[in-house]
């Protein structure tokens, strides 16, 4: 019998949970609860009030639908047999020799251990196997009744093949199965640019959505013809994780924005993939970078000698980052390959001062569920930035150390000569983007 769980039909003291990957989705413990990554490693857990003040749970570990034991359990088969027999042998009933029995166990219980971990080969479909008491998790736990209310509209399913005897037990009482499908997919959206602009909190952001999902790192494909000639497309769609399908993924990338054959290679892989662009004030864009390059190479120079051609006494373009700062010709290139409504446009500032305005736009580009609230985001001063709050954990999470450094002072003078050398690349980007409000254009 094929088929899955639906969450909303679980009762409230049943949750869903998957402990496998947890590490997966970091950003959600409540991920965790109602959106496994992996769907193959699901853990059916029933809280049972006890009779001290803690919780206890009972649980079952299903594994693509199967009774799963712990991986551990042939060990543990193992070292029973392996006792029982020494028992017998101290009973001076004879077995077999004890070398004759390692060597045969030993290959056996590698081989198990391997299928176990590695292929949906499950050795004891019983559910004894894997029922046990695991104490109370905090964060297993939604505020009370809460599980009912949480995005109800959304009918989540879990792939799950049940066919052991203790998960029909259990889905009788509690769940109605159907068929869910996890993929792994081609983003449906790419934050393509340009770094150094807050994509990473986007993206994070944006990770908060039930309805998203991302890989953890830049795939940094389509600027890497390496990869591309050796692993391909497929190696690309591998990198992503799992999704439901009204999931949506997103990737970031934020180096494609300058290298302009990533275009045409997103538009020939899939034309109708949206796309995110983040635009800094170019001079603060470029100093971020600096401070993140000097951080990385002691041997750079002076951020003056870095930026100014010692030939011409002006702004070196021969410097890659000075030229990532130069919007217009690279906006240029991607509108021509990508219609505008394709591409969702947003200023680096507005994003850090207004989250969840910028997010809710981004909602409504990306079609997803309505799902941000001012709750989901906190200021945190000493960051001076937004941070995020998860729901119902309430845990809080900030991005890393990489960002909100602080920039070096720029002299006057190489102040002038930036702003005059990227005044006619705004000029363009104006008249390009037509209508946009931003501070600095
Ligand atoms: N909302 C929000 N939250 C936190 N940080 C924000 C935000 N918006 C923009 N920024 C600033 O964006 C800079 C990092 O940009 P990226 O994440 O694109 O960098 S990277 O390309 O991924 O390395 C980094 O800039 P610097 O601190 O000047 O280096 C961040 O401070």
């Amino acid at each position: 019998m094929g088929g899955s769980l639906n969450r909303h039909q679980l009762p409230p003291n049943y949750r869903l949970t998957n402990h496998r990957n947890d590490d997966h989705c970091p950003e959600h413990q409540l991920r965790g609860i109602f959106i496994p990554c992996d769907p193959r490693i699901l853990t059916l857990t029933m809280a049972k009030p006890s009779s001290n003040s803690r919780q206890s749970y009972t649980s079952l570990s299903l594994r693509n639908g199967l009774v799963a034991p712990r991986w551990s359990t042939p060990l543990v088969c193992c070292s029973v047999i392996s006792s029982v027999l020494n028992y017998l042998r101290n009973l001076g009933i004879y077995v077999a020799k004890k070398s004759t029995w390692t060597a045969l166990f030993i290959p056996v219980l590698l081989f198990v251990l391997l299928l176990t971990l590695f292929t949906d080969f499950i050795p004891f479909n019983r559910a004894s196997y894997s029922v046990g008491v695991q104490k109370h998790s905090r964060e297993w736990l939604p505020p009370q009744g809460s599980i009912q209310n949480y995005r109800p509209q959304m009918n989540f399913t879990l792939p799950l093949n049940v066919n052991s005897d203790a998960l029909r037990n259990v889905s009788r009482n509690t769940t109605s199965l159907q068929q869910g499908h996890y993929l792994k997919r081609f983003p449906s959206c790419i934050i393509f640019g340009v770094s150094k602009c807050g994509t990473k909190a986007v993206i994070e952001y944006l990770k908060l959505h039930p309805d998203v999902v991302a890989p953890k790192a830049e795939i940094n494909y389509f600027n890497n013809e390496t990869l591309q000639h050796q692993h391909g497309l497929g190696w690309y769609i591998q990198q992503m994780p799992p999704s439901l399908s009204h999931q949506i993924t997103v990737e970031k990338s934020p180096d494609y924005f300058q290298n302009h054959q990533c275009a045409d290679l997103i538009r020939a892989a899939a034309p109708s993939t949206k796309l995110i662009l983040l635009l800094r004030e170019p001079i603060e864009r470029l100093v971020s970078e600096y401070m993140q390059l000097s951080e990385k190479s002691l041997s750079l120079p002076d951020f003056e000698k870095w930026v100014i051609g010692q030939d011409t006494g002006d702004v070196d373009q021969k410097v890659p980052s000075v030229m990532v700062s130069a919007y217009a010709d690279h906006v240029s290139y991607w509108l021509r390959v990508f219609p505008r409504e394709q591409v969702h446009i947003i200023e680096s500032q507005s994003l850090r001062d207004y989250p969840l305005h910028e997010m809710r736009r981004l909602e409504t580009f990306l079609h997803l569920q309505p799902f941000y609230q001012p709750e989901d985001f906190y200021f945190n001063s000493t960051r001076g930035f937004y941070c995020m709050r998860m729901r119902y954990t309430g845990k809080t999470k900030c991005l890393g150390k990489s960002k909100g450094r602080e920039h070096i002072t720029v002299s006057d003078t190489i102040m002038d000569k930036l702003v005059r050398f990227y005044q006619p690349y705004n000029q363009k980007l104006k008249q390009i983007l037509g209508a946009v409000d931003f501070p600095w254009l």
